[in-house]
């Protein structure tokens, strides 16, 4: 079966399965924090009064620091009820080398994922009479886990939450995973967000009698190192002294120890996280904003009608922008701009990820220049966000190197560092971290351009290790060496040594890649890359060489991804090139579905059934029926496989919706 536009069929049309989804017409402002307790209420323990009066020290304390969002934006009014996804694994049939049962994380379709979508006061429900002890969150860098986090512990900090007395929030990124003079009660009553505790031997106490009423969250678990062998050695005492944060976790996580409390770890998706996914009971994965997220937020930083108008229009304007801005860091980035805009400046907002950071890190130093009234030279900065990128550590590593307090000051104004319990620093996103390495790596005359590429995934013998790290870090390497604007600011590190070499070694290697031999996500990486230079021969040239059947399968598709992907297959035109493409187990959204399909250059398309359904739908209920005929002609299943029952069931739906929209669309002509 590859064309379906001409079996007219007089099938009754079925309707299709109605996507139900708990959140969607919400707007941002209708949600309330839950406040009452989501699970059945057990009689309280007695609590010692030392004790109570401990909670109510560290409720006020987790409200007073939560109350205010990372970049100074208040929490009541700016926080945005992002959605979240619970994802499920599916037994597979055979088993593994520990002849276990294989369980593996299923991509959902964009349809699926809607009717899968829960809201924040979900995270802690049972969806059976089994308890869900074991929680993740999973979520690309800036998508918001974190502030879902200190949302909750907010939450419960104002009377939401009441099934715990205790929450603990470990932030990973601040832990020193080295060390291994740990006990239980110093991870949670020293290493977490508590404040100090005068009796913590009877708080300690009465946690170990009430382990259900505890709820330990382990923040940005992925600065928690390796996670091979995570699992083999654990704290098995609660009282023993000599562990180590990854074994007090593993003892948690494996409930050697506090068998009974609730645990909730958030952390970027990769891969060597399969292992960890299968064991824990709810898979819950934050999605990124949507088009009215964004408006609501763009709305709550301008408090001037005008102003506000005005940022959403340019925004808007601008769909690269636009679609960055389903992520809520970059969205908060942009608006920082935006608020920094002044009527003399260029109007245009950025139109790469390089240009953003660049122009956010240039106001940031420029707004302290003023201040200060002296340039601010960060190239240590760099250097050290480069030292740190090694070992994927956000961590300021300050053994090695004095760092001055201006400059540290400078950093922590600039937003570029965060600082914990005033003890310890670290790069405040993954983004600022890696745009400052890319810096390091582009302008240092210690690196050569060997040395370069061999930091870059392009090479695509280079093992994958460190998720995000690497196509971040790669994309700006890239963005750098192909800047027009020098800016103002950061351009002043020092002096900018001839990139020439490093740019053609580069280029060298981004003309020599097969993108027909690279897996879909590697291919997505490199469609970035090229995005990033801005170079039209570029494009042209990675165009040229795509195989005819491009496949994104596996490759999760963000709004981002789609308009890269769209933007560079408008040369195929002009290069007289055509596609299949292969959008199945991508998540792609309708909207990126639908700009997809429409390009002239794709000839055909697979996509997961019913999102094929819900496109000709919503393309015939728009009137749409030249697109609603492209999308029926160019849809293709063939060959068909089915791995689940419901590919099955999703067929029959399939045939009549095709038999329904073919005579629409005979019909109509
Ligand atoms: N739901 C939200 N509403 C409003 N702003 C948000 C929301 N989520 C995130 N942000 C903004 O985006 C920034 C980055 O979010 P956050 O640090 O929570 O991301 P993350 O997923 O934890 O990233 P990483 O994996 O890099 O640690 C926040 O500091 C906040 O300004």
């Amino acid at each position: 079966m590859s064309s379906l536009s001409d079996t007219a069929s007089k099938i009754e049309p079925p309707s299709p399965p109605t996507p139900v989804s708990p959140s969607k017409d919400k707007t941002p402002q209708d949600y309330s924090p839950p406040s009452t307790p989501l699970r059945t209420q057990e009689p309280r323990p007695e609590i010692p009064k030392r004790v109570e009066d401990y909670i109510q020290k560290l409720k006020s304390h987790l409200k007073d620091t939560y109350s205010v969002m990372e970049g100074g934006k208040k929490m009541d009014s700016h926080y945005i009820d992002t959605r979240l996804v619970q994802r499920k694994l599916v037994i597979q049939t055979g088993k593994n080398a520990n002849k276990c049962l294989e369980k593996e994380l299923v991509v959902l379709s964009d349809s699926e994922r809607r009717k899968a979508m829960v809201d924040r006061s979900h995270v802690f429900q049972n969806c059976g009479p089994k308890p869900k002890p074991l929680i993740t969150v999973l979520g690309k860098t800036g998508l918001g886990k974190s502030t879902l986090i200190q949302r909750l512990a907010l939450d419960w900090s104002t009377g939401g939450l009441a099934q715990f007395q205790f929450v603990f929030l470990l932030n990973c990124k601040v832990l020193d995973v080295t060390k291994s003079n740990y006990d239980l009660k110093t991870l949670l009553f020293g290493l977490s967000s508590a404040p100090d505790c005068k009796d913590s031997e009877a708080a300690f106490k009465y946690v170990l009698a009430n382990p259900n009423k505890v709820l330990i969250i382990f923040d940005s678990f992925d600065d928690i190192g390796e996670l091979e062998g995570l699992l083999q050695s654990s704290a098995t005492s609660v009282t023993d002294n000599s562990y180590t944060v990854r074994q007090l976790f593993s003892g948690l996580f494996q409930k050697k120890i506090l068998s009974g409390c609730t645990l909730l770890v958030a952390t970027r998706p990769k891969d060597a996280l399969n292992h960890l996914l299968r064991k824990v009971d709810s898979i819950l994965e934050i999605c990124c904003f949507s088009p009215k997220d964004i408006q609501f937020y763009v709305s709550k930083c301008f408090v001037e009608a005008s102003k506000q108008e005005s940022a959403l229009r340019k925004i808007q304007n601008q769909q690269y922008i636009f679609n960055l801005c389903s992520n809520p860091l970059l969205c908060r980035f942009t608006c920082f701009l935006l608020e920094q805009d002044n009527p003399e400046d260029d109007d245009t907002l950025p139109s790469t990820l390089t240009d953003l950071c660049q122009r956010v890190l240039d106001h940031h130093l420029e707004l302290r220049d003023k201040v200060q009234g002296s340039k601010q030279d960060i190239s240590q900065l760099c250097n050290m966000a480069w030292d740190s990128f090694k070992t994927c550590s956000s961590l300021l590593n300050q053994d090695q190197t004095e760092i001055s307090k201006q400059l540290m000051d400078c950093g922590l104004n600039c937003e570029i560092l965060a600082s914990h319990k005033a003890q310890v620093t670290y790069f405040s996103s993954l983004f600022m971290q890696n745009f400052l390495a890319a810096m390091f790596l582009v302008q240092s005359k210690d690196i050569n351009e060997r040395t370069l590429v061999a930091q870059t995934i392009l090479n695509h013998r280079k093992k994958k290790v460190c998720g995000e790290w690497q196509d971040i870090l790669q994309r700006f390497i890239l963005g750098l060496l192909y800047q027009k604007a020098t800016p103002h600011y950061c351009g002043a590190l020092q002096s900018f040594n001839d990139a020439q070499a490093k740019r053609k070694t580069l280029e060298t290697q981004l003309e020599n890649l097969k993108p027909g031999e690279l897996t879909p996500g590697r291919l997505l990486e490199l469609f970035h890359c090229v995005y990033e230079t801005s170079k039209v021969r570029l494009a042209k040239h990675l165009v040229k060489k795509l195989p005819e059947n491009l496949s994104f399968c596996g490759a999760q598709l963000t709004p981002v991804d789609v308009y890269v992907v769209r933007h560079l297959l408008q040369h195929a035109k002009g290069l007289k090139r055509t596609f299949s493409i292969d959008l199945r187990d991508t998540c792609v959204p309708l909207s990126g579905l639908k700009e997809l399909v429409a390009l002239s250059c794709i000839t055909s398309f697979r996509a997961p059934t019913l999102d094929t359904i819900d496109l000709w739908e919503d393309l015939h209920h728009n009137s749409d029926e030249v697109s609603l005929k492209n999308a029926l002609d160019k849809f293709t299943m063939d060959p068909f496989k089915a791995s689940q029952l419901s590919h099955l069931d999703n067929l029959a739906y399939l045939s009549k919706s095709t038999g329904r929209r073919s005579c629409q669309c005979v019909n109509q002509n």
